[in-house]
Protein backbone atom coordinates (compact mmCIF):
# COMPACT_ATOMS: atom_id res chain seq x y z
CA UNK A 1 0.00 0.00 0.00
CA UNK A 2 2.57 2.20 1.20
CA UNK A 3 4.84 1.59 -2.11
CA UNK A 4 1.74 1.93 -4.23
CA UNK A 5 0.93 5.22 -3.11
CA UNK A 6 4.35 6.30 -3.42
CA UNK A 7 4.67 5.12 -6.87
CA UNK A 8 1.72 7.40 -7.88
CA UNK A 9 3.22 10.30 -6.72
CA UNK A 10 6.61 9.34 -8.16
CA UNK A 11 5.43 9.30 -11.25
CA UNK A 12 3.55 12.74 -11.31
CA UNK A 13 6.93 13.93 -9.93
CA UNK A 14 9.05 12.35 -12.03
CA UNK A 15 7.04 13.84 -15.00
CA UNK A 16 7.44 17.39 -13.75
CA UNK A 17 10.91 17.56 -12.80
CA UNK A 18 10.89 16.45 -16.42
CA UNK A 19 14.31 13.66 -15.95
CA UNK A 20 14.06 10.24 -16.76
CA UNK A 21 16.24 7.12 -15.15
CA UNK A 22 16.72 4.10 -15.97
CA UNK A 23 17.97 0.87 -15.08
CA UNK A 24 19.66 -1.37 -17.44
CA UNK A 25 20.41 -4.39 -17.28
CA UNK A 26 24.55 -4.99 -18.40
CA UNK A 27 25.28 -8.73 -18.31
CA UNK A 28 24.77 -9.79 -14.84
CA UNK A 29 24.55 -6.53 -13.00
CA UNK A 30 21.97 -4.39 -12.65
CA UNK A 31 23.30 0.03 -13.10
CA UNK A 32 21.75 3.36 -13.31
CA UNK A 33 22.06 5.15 -16.36
CA UNK A 34 21.87 9.07 -17.36
CA UNK A 35 23.18 9.78 -13.90
CA UNK A 36 26.35 10.94 -12.22
CA UNK A 37 24.25 11.42 -8.58
CA UNK A 38 23.27 8.12 -8.35
CA UNK A 39 24.41 4.34 -8.99
CA UNK A 40 22.74 1.72 -8.36
CA UNK A 41 24.40 -1.98 -8.98
CA UNK A 42 22.96 -5.22 -8.24
CA UNK A 43 24.73 -8.83 -8.06
CA UNK A 44 22.15 -11.09 -9.82
CA UNK A 45 24.46 -13.76 -7.89
CA UNK A 46 23.46 -12.80 -4.82
CA UNK A 47 20.46 -10.50 -5.09
CA UNK A 48 22.19 -7.87 -2.97
CA UNK A 49 21.90 -4.18 -4.30
CA UNK A 50 24.32 -1.45 -3.88
CA UNK A 51 22.48 1.85 -3.75
CA UNK A 52 25.53 4.75 -3.72
CA UNK A 53 24.53 8.27 -3.10
CA UNK A 54 27.34 10.69 -5.18
CA UNK A 55 25.48 14.58 -4.88
CA UNK A 56 28.48 16.46 -4.29
CA UNK A 57 29.07 18.46 -2.04
CA UNK A 58 27.35 17.02 0.51
CA UNK A 59 24.65 14.54 -0.38
CA UNK A 60 21.53 17.21 0.27
CA UNK A 61 18.36 15.76 -0.75
CA UNK A 62 16.92 17.80 -3.31
CA UNK A 63 13.88 17.23 -5.28
CA UNK A 64 15.42 16.38 -8.03
CA UNK A 65 17.83 13.53 -6.10
CA UNK A 66 14.76 11.89 -4.28
CA UNK A 67 13.48 11.46 -7.14
CA UNK A 68 15.93 9.97 -8.68
CA UNK A 69 16.63 7.92 -5.19
CA UNK A 70 12.53 7.12 -5.37
CA UNK A 71 12.64 5.84 -8.82
CA UNK A 72 15.44 3.59 -8.11
CA UNK A 73 14.05 2.01 -4.84
CA UNK A 74 10.90 1.28 -6.53
CA UNK A 75 12.51 -0.25 -9.69
CA UNK A 76 14.71 -2.22 -7.06
CA UNK A 77 11.41 -3.20 -5.22
CA UNK A 78 9.78 -4.73 -8.43
CA UNK A 79 13.11 -6.57 -9.18
CA UNK A 80 11.94 -10.01 -8.33
CA UNK A 81 15.68 -11.34 -7.90
CA UNK A 82 16.34 -8.30 -5.96
CA UNK A 83 16.60 -9.00 -2.03
CA UNK A 84 18.43 -6.73 -0.56
CA UNK A 85 19.44 -3.46 -0.49
CA UNK A 86 22.98 -1.57 1.12
CA UNK A 87 22.90 2.57 0.92
CA UNK A 88 26.04 4.17 1.04
CA UNK A 89 27.59 7.32 -0.10
CA UNK A 90 30.56 7.72 -2.44
CA UNK A 91 31.26 11.56 -1.02
CA UNK A 92 34.35 11.47 1.56
CA UNK A 93 33.24 11.65 5.04
CA UNK A 94 29.69 12.66 4.01
CA UNK A 95 26.34 9.71 4.28
CA UNK A 96 24.09 12.74 3.59
CA UNK A 97 23.96 16.56 4.96
CA UNK A 98 19.72 15.70 5.31
CA UNK A 99 17.59 18.07 3.17
CA UNK A 100 18.64 20.57 0.55
CA UNK A 101 18.53 23.21 2.48
CA UNK A 102 18.22 25.76 -0.45
CA UNK A 103 14.73 23.91 -1.91
CA UNK A 104 13.22 25.47 1.38
CA UNK A 105 14.80 28.82 1.39
CA UNK A 106 13.10 31.58 -0.92
CA UNK A 107 11.33 28.47 -2.65
CA UNK A 108 8.47 28.51 -5.56
CA UNK A 109 5.87 27.35 -3.60
CA UNK A 110 4.58 24.33 -5.79
CA UNK A 111 8.20 23.10 -6.03
CA UNK A 112 8.21 23.40 -1.79
CA UNK A 113 5.07 21.08 -1.45
CA UNK A 114 6.51 18.83 -4.51
CA UNK A 115 9.66 18.41 -2.31
CA UNK A 116 8.19 17.65 0.79
CA UNK A 117 5.64 15.19 -0.96
CA UNK A 118 8.96 13.56 -2.69
CA UNK A 119 10.65 13.25 0.72
CA UNK A 120 7.56 11.78 2.50
CA UNK A 121 7.56 9.19 -0.44
CA UNK A 122 11.12 8.79 -0.27
CA UNK A 123 10.52 7.70 3.38
CA UNK A 124 7.13 5.55 2.60
CA UNK A 125 9.15 3.61 -0.12
CA UNK A 126 12.20 3.04 2.47
CA UNK A 127 10.88 2.50 5.65
CA UNK A 128 8.27 0.06 3.87
CA UNK A 129 10.19 -2.13 1.73
CA UNK A 130 9.94 -5.22 0.93
CA UNK A 131 13.70 -5.57 0.71
CA UNK A 132 16.05 -5.98 3.72
CA UNK A 133 17.83 -2.35 3.88
CA UNK A 134 21.37 -1.66 5.19
CA UNK A 135 23.18 1.70 5.59
CA UNK A 136 26.66 1.54 5.52
CA UNK A 137 26.96 5.11 7.12
CA UNK A 138 30.37 6.35 5.73
CA UNK A 139 30.19 9.69 6.89
CA UNK A 140 28.09 12.62 8.77
CA UNK A 141 24.49 12.24 9.19
CA UNK A 142 22.65 15.09 10.19
CA UNK A 143 18.38 15.12 10.36
CA UNK A 144 17.17 14.00 7.09
CA UNK A 145 20.64 12.02 6.27
CA UNK A 146 19.63 9.82 9.99
CA UNK A 147 15.82 10.01 8.74
CA UNK A 148 17.16 7.82 5.41
CA UNK A 149 19.52 6.02 7.77
CA UNK A 150 16.75 5.16 11.00
CA UNK A 151 14.45 4.04 7.57
CA UNK A 152 16.66 1.02 7.21
CA UNK A 153 16.58 -2.33 8.71
CA UNK A 154 20.37 -2.05 10.03
CA UNK A 155 23.37 0.38 10.68
CA UNK A 156 26.61 -0.23 10.02
CA UNK A 157 28.71 3.22 10.90
CA UNK A 158 32.24 3.43 10.64
CA UNK A 159 33.69 5.59 13.82
CA UNK A 160 34.84 9.32 13.55
CA UNK A 161 31.39 10.80 12.38
CA UNK A 162 28.11 12.19 13.50
CA UNK A 163 24.42 11.06 13.35
CA UNK A 164 20.89 12.58 14.60
CA UNK A 165 18.19 14.58 14.03
CA UNK A 166 19.41 18.46 15.17
CA UNK A 167 16.42 20.18 14.46
CA UNK A 168 15.55 21.78 17.84
CA UNK A 169 19.64 22.99 17.47
CA UNK A 170 17.91 25.26 14.66
CA UNK A 171 14.92 26.30 16.28
CA UNK A 172 12.87 24.01 14.13
CA UNK A 173 10.67 20.55 15.16
CA UNK A 174 11.55 17.69 13.82
CA UNK A 175 8.24 16.28 11.73
CA UNK A 176 5.95 13.60 14.04
CA UNK A 177 7.12 10.92 11.17
CA UNK A 178 11.23 11.64 12.15
CA UNK A 179 10.80 11.45 15.57
CA UNK A 180 8.41 7.98 15.35
CA UNK A 181 11.41 6.64 12.99
CA UNK A 182 13.70 7.60 15.65
CA UNK A 183 11.29 6.20 18.42
CA UNK A 184 10.71 2.59 16.33
CA UNK A 185 14.77 2.24 15.95
CA UNK A 186 16.09 3.56 19.97
CA UNK A 187 12.69 3.87 22.18
CA UNK A 188 10.86 6.81 23.41
CA UNK A 189 13.18 7.87 26.00
CA UNK A 190 16.21 7.62 24.27
CA UNK A 191 14.03 9.78 21.41
CA UNK A 192 13.16 12.58 23.73
CA UNK A 193 17.13 13.15 25.12
CA UNK A 194 17.97 13.14 21.16
CA UNK A 195 15.22 15.13 19.86
CA UNK A 196 14.64 17.60 22.34
CA UNK A 197 18.43 18.49 22.63
CA UNK A 198 19.24 18.13 18.95
CA UNK A 199 22.38 15.99 19.37
CA UNK A 200 23.75 15.06 17.24
CA UNK A 201 25.74 11.83 18.31
CA UNK A 202 29.53 10.47 17.80
CA UNK A 203 29.15 7.07 16.36
CA UNK A 204 30.15 5.18 19.48
CA UNK A 205 27.60 6.93 20.83
CA UNK A 206 25.25 6.12 18.89
CA UNK A 207 26.18 2.43 18.82
CA UNK A 208 25.55 2.66 22.89
CA UNK A 209 21.64 4.16 22.35
CA UNK A 210 21.52 1.41 19.57
CA UNK A 211 20.97 4.13 16.72
CA UNK A 212 23.39 2.40 15.22
CA UNK A 213 23.81 -1.72 14.96
CA UNK A 214 27.43 -1.90 14.47
CA UNK A 215 30.61 0.07 14.55
CA UNK A 216 33.51 -0.70 11.91
CA UNK A 217 36.49 0.75 10.20
CA UNK A 218 35.85 2.77 7.49
CA UNK A 219 37.81 0.44 5.19
CA UNK A 220 35.89 -2.39 6.28
CA UNK A 221 32.40 -1.11 6.12
CA UNK A 222 31.38 -2.29 2.52
CA UNK A 223 32.48 -5.97 3.38
CA UNK A 224 30.78 -5.88 6.46
CA UNK A 225 27.40 -4.51 5.26
CA UNK A 226 27.85 -7.44 2.49
CA UNK A 227 28.23 -10.16 5.25
CA UNK A 228 25.39 -8.84 7.10
CA UNK A 229 23.62 -8.74 4.57
CA UNK A 230 24.24 -12.56 3.80
CA UNK A 231 23.05 -13.37 7.40
CA UNK A 232 19.71 -11.10 6.95
CA UNK A 233 19.49 -13.05 3.55
CA UNK A 234 19.23 -16.63 5.70
CA UNK A 235 16.24 -16.07 7.37
CA UNK A 236 12.81 -17.53 5.68
CA UNK A 237 11.81 -14.36 3.55
CA UNK A 238 8.36 -14.41 4.21
CA UNK A 239 7.95 -14.44 7.95
CA UNK A 240 10.88 -12.22 8.07
CA UNK A 241 8.60 -9.41 5.67
CA UNK A 242 5.42 -10.35 7.46
CA UNK A 243 7.04 -9.62 10.82
CA UNK A 244 8.32 -6.48 9.62
CA UNK A 245 5.40 -5.42 8.53
CA UNK A 246 3.70 -6.12 11.17
CA UNK A 247 5.97 -4.00 13.36
CA UNK A 248 6.22 -1.17 10.63
CA UNK A 249 2.34 -1.05 9.30
CA UNK A 250 1.21 1.14 11.70
CA UNK A 251 4.23 3.72 11.71
CA UNK A 252 4.05 4.18 7.99
CA UNK A 253 0.23 4.22 7.99
CA UNK A 254 0.16 7.29 10.69
CA UNK A 255 1.88 9.28 8.12
CA UNK A 256 -0.08 8.37 4.52
CA UNK A 257 -3.57 9.27 6.52
CA UNK A 258 -1.76 12.95 7.18
CA UNK A 259 0.05 13.16 4.57
CA UNK A 260 -1.94 16.20 2.79
CA UNK A 261 -1.81 18.05 6.50
CA UNK A 262 1.65 17.20 7.19
CA UNK A 263 2.48 18.81 3.33
CA UNK A 264 0.28 22.16 3.75
CA UNK A 265 1.59 22.50 7.59
CA UNK A 266 5.10 21.55 6.35
CA UNK A 267 4.99 24.53 3.26
CA UNK A 268 3.06 26.88 6.16
CA UNK A 269 5.83 26.75 7.98
CA UNK A 270 8.51 26.92 5.83
CA UNK A 271 7.00 30.12 4.12
CA UNK A 272 6.78 32.04 7.26
CA UNK A 273 9.14 35.42 7.26
CA UNK A 274 10.59 34.52 10.67
CA UNK A 275 11.56 30.99 9.23
CA UNK A 276 13.10 32.37 5.78
CA UNK A 277 15.16 35.08 7.38
CA UNK A 278 16.86 31.92 9.85
CA UNK A 279 17.07 29.77 7.13
CA UNK A 280 18.94 32.94 5.25
CA UNK A 281 20.97 33.21 8.13
CA UNK A 282 21.46 29.21 8.73
CA UNK A 283 22.91 29.09 4.88
CA UNK A 284 25.39 32.08 5.25
CA UNK A 285 26.94 30.18 8.72
CA UNK A 286 27.36 27.29 6.51
CA UNK A 287 29.69 29.43 4.13
CA UNK A 288 31.17 31.47 6.64
CA UNK A 289 32.43 28.26 7.78
CA UNK A 290 34.15 27.05 5.02
CA UNK A 291 36.00 29.91 4.69
CA UNK A 292 37.34 29.89 8.65
C1 LIG B 1 17.53 27.28 10.51
C2 LIG B 1 16.06 27.27 10.33
C3 LIG B 1 15.63 26.15 9.45
C4 LIG B 1 14.16 26.32 9.04
C5 LIG B 1 13.72 25.18 8.12
C6 LIG B 1 12.41 25.47 7.56
C7 LIG B 1 11.53 24.58 7.37
C8 LIG B 1 11.81 23.18 7.69
C9 LIG B 1 10.74 22.55 8.48
C10 LIG B 1 10.82 21.31 8.78
C11 LIG B 1 11.90 20.47 8.23
C12 LIG B 1 12.43 19.62 9.31
C13 LIG B 1 13.25 18.49 8.79
C14 LIG B 1 14.60 18.95 8.35
C15 LIG B 1 15.47 18.04 7.95
C16 LIG B 1 16.79 18.40 7.42
O1 LIG B 1 17.49 17.52 6.98
S1 LIG B 1 17.28 20.03 7.43
C17 LIG B 1 19.00 19.96 6.96
C18 LIG B 1 19.81 19.69 8.17
N1 LIG B 1 21.20 19.51 7.82
C19 LIG B 1 22.14 20.21 8.38
O2 LIG B 1 21.89 21.06 9.21
C20 LIG B 1 23.53 19.91 7.91
C21 LIG B 1 24.26 21.14 7.63
N2 LIG B 1 25.59 20.82 7.11
C22 LIG B 1 26.62 20.47 7.91
O3 LIG B 1 26.52 20.35 9.10
C23 LIG B 1 27.92 20.25 7.22
O4 LIG B 1 27.83 20.80 5.94
C24 LIG B 1 28.34 18.77 7.08
C25 LIG B 1 27.23 17.91 6.46
C26 LIG B 1 28.72 18.20 8.46
C27 LIG B 1 29.58 18.68 6.16
O5 LIG B 1 30.58 19.52 6.65
P1 LIG B 1 31.80 19.93 5.68
O6 LIG B 1 32.36 18.73 5.04
O7 LIG B 1 32.69 20.78 6.50
O8 LIG B 1 31.10 20.76 4.50
P2 LIG B 1 30.60 22.28 4.53
O9 LIG B 1 29.86 22.57 5.79
O10 LIG B 1 31.75 23.17 4.20
O11 LIG B 1 29.53 22.28 3.35
C28 LIG B 1 29.94 22.20 1.99
C29 LIG B 1 28.91 22.88 1.15
O12 LIG B 1 27.66 22.18 1.29
C30 LIG B 1 26.65 23.10 1.68
N3 LIG B 1 25.67 22.38 2.53
C31 LIG B 1 25.91 21.72 3.66
N4 LIG B 1 24.79 21.14 4.13
C32 LIG B 1 23.81 21.46 3.27
C33 LIG B 1 22.40 21.15 3.22
N5 LIG B 1 21.79 20.42 4.13
N6 LIG B 1 21.72 21.68 2.17
C34 LIG B 1 22.30 22.43 1.23
N7 LIG B 1 23.64 22.74 1.22
C35 LIG B 1 24.37 22.26 2.24
C36 LIG B 1 27.41 24.18 2.41
O13 LIG B 1 26.66 25.36 2.46
C37 LIG B 1 28.63 24.31 1.55
O14 LIG B 1 28.21 25.02 0.39
P3 LIG B 1 29.20 26.00 -0.40
O15 LIG B 1 30.30 25.13 -0.91
O16 LIG B 1 29.69 27.03 0.60
O17 LIG B 1 28.37 26.61 -1.47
Amino acid sequence: MAARMAFSRLTRSLCEVGRSRSLLLQSARWVTSASKTLTVTMDDKTGIAEMSLNRPPVNSLSLEFMTEINIALEKLEHEKFCRGVIITSAIPKIFSAGLDILEMYQPKPERLSEFWKTLQDMWLLLFGSRLTTIAAINGHSPAGGALVAMSCDYRIMAPGFNIGLNETQLGIVPPFWFIDTMMHTIGSRQTELCCQKGLMLSTEEAARIGLVDKVVPLDQIASEAKAEMQSWLKIPVAAKLITKQTIRAPILEKLQTRQEADVQNFCNFAMKDSVQKSLGMYLENLKKKQKE
